[in-house]
């Protein structure tokens, strides 16, 4: 069952759905999703120095990029074929009996932006901000603006809840994340994530 509007108001309100802050409800609150707005801080990958991205490194996805944070009144401009990761404004929690899809907005689509690549789930038991994975699917660069409604997202119930819940018991590398996050596929089991973490 995806949630309505209402239904989205009635766990806000119960406090075990949170999304914060939510500056204008009336505003970001749609039919059947929740729109959430772009942050300022945003993660570039620098393509001069990196041989290849390969999980199995002991060098972090991280140390391929850099940080920009937009200063106020100022756009991110994102150009045709540009991936960077951004992140939302707001920071969510998702309850045990919920899980989050991360959409686009069809006026950004119109525009030739994506918000997501291939990761578009909020696990129950998820906190933190989003990272989102910008890309410009067009051919002109599109001037993004701290603050905007960039992203939506929806609400789906489970049929039960979640016996082992996204968050810290499970290991889950992306709990709490604040701002945009780049990938920590090194601390995947497969490809000896807990040896590197001790080796370190
Ligand atoms: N666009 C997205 C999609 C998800 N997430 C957050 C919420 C998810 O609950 C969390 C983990 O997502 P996945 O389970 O898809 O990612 P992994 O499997 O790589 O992470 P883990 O091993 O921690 O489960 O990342 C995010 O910040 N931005």
């Amino acid at each position: 069952m995806i949630l309505s509007d209402a239904d989205i108001l009635e766990r806000l309100e119960a406090g075990d759905l949170v999304v914060e802050p939510l500056d204008d409800p009336e505003l970001q609150i749609q039919p059947a999703s929740i729109d959430l707005r772009l942050g300022r801080e945003f993660l570039e990958f620098q393509r001069t120095n990196i041989p290849c991205i390969h999980p199995n490194s002991e060098r972090e996805v991280d140390e391929y990029v850099t940080e920009t944070i937009v200063e106020d009144g100022d756009d991110f401009i994102l150009h045709p074929g540009d991936f960077v990761l951004g992140t939302t404004h707001e920071r969510v929690e998702i309850p045990a009996d919920l899980i989050a899809h991360v959409e686009g907005r069809s006026s950004l689509g119109r525009l030739a932006v994506v918000v997501h690549a291939t990761a578009g789930l909020c696990d129950p038991g998820y906190r933190g901000q989003i990272t989102l994975e910008l890309s410009n699917l067009g051919t002109a660069p599109v001037a993004l603006t701290p603050g905007m409604r960039i992203s939506q997202l929806t609400f789906t119930e489970l049929k039960t809840e979640a016996e082992r819940p996204y968050g810290s018991e499970r290991g889950s590398k992306y709990q709490d994340q604040d701002g945009p996050q780049a990938s920590r596929i090194q601390s995947d089991d497969e490809f000896g994530g807990d040896q590197l973490e001790r080796d370190r």
